[in-house]
Formats: structure tokens, sequence, C-alpha cells
């Protein structure tokens, strides 16, 4: 067992002691050497909430370290721990438990770092409290401002804002009022509902547990006092019942529950349910748990529900009141966190996970950046690691939502990359768009079967990807020739050409390239709906938008052909020049020397164009299309 694992077990004893009190859920933010972990080790040690076995370990560590005098550091726990958990990379938000007689609580501890931006988003979205920390000697810096943004962006309403190193000043009223006032400022700017500011010591203790007779001027609560007393309840008590499904309980024949945990509202037997997106009505028969059956349930219990009718619910879907429910869309605009190492590209699909649900969704547009120091509105094209964007989202299928500011857990997203599954976004939705709303799917009696019949063919989306200069468009041209002499209605969509019309305010960064492949693998498919073998010659450079194309035809419809040519050759064909202008500097983002080539995994078909001459290498794709 790890020291995490047995952290855990103590964790879960803790807190059944604990069960009947209150919980308090904050995280503390703040620059590097603000003294957070001092913070956090004082108040986790003087509360008696240290577990014997880390004091143990901390106290040996101390001494390792030469600490003054045998005194216990307290920032080596909580550094020690950090370090520990970052060699598992992800989240290395450290979550720590203690108690009072008053109220338990839980405690993400975000390291201070720039980059560390993702762990204090996780943290920030179930907290009910941040306290921000700032040294009284360097006041309030970019990382405050920072980090006070994304606090008030998750909807945390209070801030304890921890004035730390009074001693450093003398205690020194003054001091502690200009930044106290500098924040409040700022947390009015922000939206910041209640800001209490308490000058600490949290080396020495001063108005740590107790408050300090160094601060006879000061006539507020402890930090202690404060996450004691701080009253953080929602009055989410008039919103109608919410509960996202989890899982479908289904032992046996005879039984059938939604199981969840309601985030908003109560129920209780007999009461009229609607399940969303579906928008199907029941009745609800039991409200089961693991102690019985209860005659109600509210907001933050886990429950299985079943109802009077046999509807089809799955995971993601939403059991709500029907007097209220929640609305349901498939487009919104968001406030989008960017914690990808690589940019945000509009258009490109990310899966998107919002309460249980779980869907492919892209930003359609990039309104503005945010500066998050002043809160500035900036042109941008994509989002960069730790960036705030306000953006429109457009998701595949609708899903039941609310907006962040009445529901965090309705509507609070994250963003997940479809290749590598790293979290890469925290999102918040804030409206729905209506502007597809009165948009409805035309029907026509003519349909593509029809279409293809008349034709005598499959319809087919032919998609050759490789570098420039590998043979795409000589291969392509071969294969449509004979094509059409075996009768076959075909088309050339050829990115040179493409780009000469519809793509021709698109360029050669990554973003300007996910939106000519997101175009022409439209048009391919309008194509193909048509009945045409279209071929399709592009670059295509990314796995992701290869696979978003991929998966807008049927299953046999897409054929992807890696025209597999190596970059040396390519570069020695050179047939447009391009080559010697990129390496000479004068072509910038070009693909295989200054832009990234992801060669496909799984193609259906790889053409050795070193192996085979291009007749013969089109006969091949030839034959593949009409098996
Ligand atoms: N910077 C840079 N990088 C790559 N290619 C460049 C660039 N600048 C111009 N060209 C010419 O544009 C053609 C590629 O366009 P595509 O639309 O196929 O590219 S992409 O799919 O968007 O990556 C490509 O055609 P092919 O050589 O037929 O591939 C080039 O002729
Ligand atoms: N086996 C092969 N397959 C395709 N092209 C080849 C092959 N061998 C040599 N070539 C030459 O390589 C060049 C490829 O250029 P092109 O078809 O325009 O590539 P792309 O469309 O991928 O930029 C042509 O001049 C072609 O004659």
């Amino acid at each position: 067992m790890t020291r995490f694992d047995s952290a855990t077990a103590d964790v879960a004893a803790l807190l059944r002691q604990h069960e009947t009190k209150g919980l308090l859920r904050f995280i503390t933010c703040g620059s590097v050497d603000d003294g957070k972990s001092t913070l956090i080790g004082r108040l986790l040690h003087d509360t008696r909430g240290l577990f014997s076995d880390q004091l143990t370990a901390l106290e040996a560590d101390s001494r390792r370290h030469g600490t003054r005098g045998g005194e216990v550091d307290y920032a080596l726990l909580l550094d020690g721990l950090a370090a520990e958990r970052e060699q598992g990379i992800t989240i290395d938000v450290a979550y720590r438990f203690f108690g009072t007689e008053k109220r338990k609580f839980i405690v993400a501890d975000c390291p201070g770092h720039e980059q560390y931006t993702r762990n204090m988003a996780t943290g920030a979205s179930t907290a009910d409290v941040a306290i921000v920390l700032v040294d009284a000697r360097k006041g309030l810096l970019a990382q405050t401002r920072r980090h006070s943004y994304i606090v008030s962006l998750l909807g945390i309403r209070h801030v304890l804002l921890a004035v730390n190193k009074m001693d450093l000043v003398g205690f020194d009223r003054a001091v502690f009022d200009e930044i106290a006032d500098g924040y409040r400022a700022l947390a009015s700017q922000l939206g910041i509902e209640h800001v209490t500011a308490v000058p600490l010591s949290a080396l020495n203790g001063d108005n740590l547990l107790r408050r300090s007779d160094a601060t006879p001027w000061y006539d507020g609560p402890s930090v202690l006092e404060y996450l004691e007393t701080v009253d953080v309840s929602r009055d989410a008590s008039d919103l109608g019942l919410r509960l996202p499904v989890q899982w479908v309980n289904r032992p046996n024949q005879d039984f059938r529950g939604f199981a969840g945990t309601i985030v908003a509202g109560h129920v209780r037997p007999g009461d009229e349910v609607v399940v969303l997106p579906s928008g199907r009505r029941s009745q609800v028969v039991r409200i089961v748990t693991a102690d019985g059956d209860l005659p109600v349930a509210s907001t933050g219990q886990a429950v299985t529900l079943t109802l009077a009718d046999e509807l089809d619910i799955s995971r993601g879907d939403v059991i709500a009141a029907v007097q209220d429910p929640p609305q349901v869309a498939d487009q919104f605009a968001a406030h989008v966190l960017w914690l990808g190492e690589q940019a945000l590209l509009p258009g490109r699909p990310y899966w998107l996970k919002l309460g249980t649900r779980t869907v492919s969704a892209s930003v359609t547009e990039i309104k503005h950046k945010v500066d998050v120091n002043t809160q500035d509105e900036l042109a941008a094209k994509s989002l960069e690691l730790n960036e705030v964007g306000v953006c429109n989202l457009y998701l595949d299928q609708p899903v039941a939502f609310e907006a962040y500011a009445d529901n965090r857990e309705l509507g609070g997203f994250i963003l997940i990359d479809r290749q590598t599954n790293a979290t890469v976004a925290a999102g918040t939705l804030d409206f729905a768009l209506r502007r597809a709303e009165n948009i409805h799917w035309q029907h026509v009696d003519v349909d593509k079967a029809a279409r293809a019949r008349i034709k005598a063919q499959q319809p087919r989306c032919v998609w050759f990807t490789g570098l420039s200069g590998s043979g795409k468009s000589t291969i392509a041209n071969l294969v449509e020739k004979k094509l059409h002499a075996l009768g076959h209605h075909t088309y050339i969509l050829d990115g040179d050409n493409v780009r000469h019309g519809l793509n021709k305010d698109l360029g050669f960064t990554d973003e300007d390239r996910v939106e000519n492949i997101r175009r022409v693998a439209e048009v391919a498919r309008l194509m193909t709906d048509a009945g045409l073998i279209v071929l399709v010659s592009f670059i295509s450079p990314f796995r992701a938008e290869r696979r978003m194309a991929r998966e807008m035809f049927g299953s046999d419809e897409f054929i992807e052909v890696f025209v597999d040519t190596p970059l040396q050759v390519a570069e020695t064909r050179d047939v447009k020049g391009l080559y010697a202008k990129a390496r000479a500097g004068r072509l910038p983002n070009f693909t295989g020397i200054s832009s990234p080539y992801e060669a496909p995994e799984a193609p259906e078909l790889r053409l050795d164009t070193l192996g085979d001459s291009p007749e013969a290498l089109a006969q091949t794709v030839v034959e593949r299309l009409l098996v």
C-alpha cells in the first residue's frame, strides 16, 4: 500500500467519524512561496487532523532537512506529497482532509506554478470557498489576478483573502488595508460576492486558529473561525429535481432502476418526471438505497429511482421535475479555460463531458479571448495553454443543461482530447444559442440510394493523404481516369484547386488547415449524397480531422489512402519548388519541415510510392473500390 492509499483509507475513516457535521470544500491558491503549504500544513496539524504516519514521516523529513530547532516544517509535508503525485502526472491536486468540532473540511491544494492552472481548475470546480494567499510584502500579483479570475469563472462565491507574512511587515495595518482594498476592487470587477480579508502569519500562527494579539486593530475572524462559520449554502431549494443518470441498474427482469446523485431539488414517490433529452414522461415509483427505500431524497443524495413506465433511459440522461425541467440544446455560448499543451483549434472535435453525459463537440468560433489580468477582450483564432476564451460550442447531439451560474453540475463541462484522452479544457455553459432552433432538416424524396442506383454505383469518399509531392494528385488523377473509363461518376477535390475558390480565405496555420479539412469533408459528403465517387486529395496532416471526416460517412463508404512517400523522397522530387523555398525560410508552416504531418495509423490502403509505379498503385485503389 502506498502512502497515498493509506491516507485514503484514513480519510474514509475520518469522513465517517465526521459524517454528521457540515462539510466545507475549499481550495488554496496563490503564487509560489506565498505560504500556501505552510498554511495548510498548520491547519492540518493544529487541528489534529494529521494522520499519525504522515506526522512521523514529516518529523523525519524535517530532521533530514535540518529545520530549525527540530520544528516541523509544514510546507515539506504538502510539497512532498505533491511531488509524489506529480510522478503519476494528470491531476496533481492534493486533496487533504481535516475536521473540528464544528465542521469537516476537504482542501484541494493547488500548486502555484503558472503551468498548474489545470490543477487549480480541477480543485476549484467543486470548492465552495477559495483561500487566496498574498504575500504582504509583495501585494497583488498577476498570478493573484489569474487565480481569482478562475475562482470567479468556476463559480466560487466566497474568497478568504489571506494576507500572509504580516510578521515581516511588522503587522502594519496600512499594508494590510491597502492590499485588502485593492483585492476588494478586483473581486467586485470579477463578480466575486463575498470577500473576507485576514492579516495572517501562517508560520507563527497569528490569526490562524485564534485571533492574534499582534493585530489588535483587526476585529474579523481567524482563518479557522471563518472556515467554521462561513455560510456557503446556495438557494437551490426552489430548483426542481435534476438527477443525471450514472448507470442503469438492471439486476434481473423484474427490476430496472436509474442510479445517480441528485444535483438539485428533491424527489418523492409519485412525482411526475421528464427524461431529457428525449422528453418522455413517467412517474417515480420507488427511491431505492442500500439502506432501504426512502420517502423523499434531496440534493447530494445518491439514489436509484424506479419509474412507472418502461422508458429507454441510458447513462447521461437527466431525470427532472416535469414542472421545471432544465433546457435542452446543442449549441452554446461558453467560457473555455484551455488546459491543453496543444492549442485549441476551432472545428476540431473533442469529447465534451457534462454531468454524466459524454458527446462529441467542437468550438465553432472563438468570439474573443479574455486577458485574465485585465479582463480585456482580445481577438483570437486559437487558445493556448491557460488562456480563457468566450466561444460558441457545437455538440453533435442535444443535451440537458443549465447555465453554470444556476447549476454547476449541469453547466460545467470539460473537454477531452480524443486521441490522448487528456483533459484539455474546463468550461462553463453560459446560454444556449438559438440559431439552429428554427432550422429543420428538409425531407427530399429522391434520396442518396436513388441517386446511386441511377448511376449504378456505390457512392464513396476516397481520401488521399500524404506529404506535398507524395503523389496524391498523380494517383488520384489516374484512379479517376480508370473509373471514368469504367463508366463511373466521379469528382476530384484537390487541395490546390479548392484553395482557389471555396477555401481561398484559408492559409496554412494549424487552425486554417482544420477549417480547410472540415469544409472539404462537408463538400465530399454532399457529393457522395449526390451519388458520386469522390476522390479527395488533400495533405490533411492531422489525425483528428481525418477521423472527423471519416465519421461523416458510413463505415464502408470512407476509404483512407495513405500515399506513403518519405520526406526525403518528396523533397527530392520537389515538383513545385516549395521544399526549396521552405528550407530557405521563405515559406512558413510547410508540412514536413515547419508544420507536422501525422501519418495514418490504420488506413484502408497504404501506397508505397517507392515500390510501385503510379499506374500500379492506381490499379490497387480501383480494385479496392470495386470489390
Ligand atoms: N505551407 C504549406 N504547406 C503545405 N502545402 C502548401 C504550403 N503552402 C502552399 N502549399 C501548397 O498547398 C497544397 C496543400 O494544400 P492542402 O489544402 O492539401 O493542405 S492541408 O490539407 O490543408 O494541409 C500543397 O499541394 P500538394 O503539393 O499537392 O500537396 C502545396 O502545393
Ligand atoms: N510511385 C509514384 N506515385 C506517385 N507519384 C510518383 C511516383 N513516383 C514518382 N512520382 C512523382 O511524384 C510527383 C508527385 O506529385 P503530386 O502528385 O503533385 O503530389 P501531391 O499531390 O501529393 O503533392 C509527380 O511528379 C510524380 O510523377
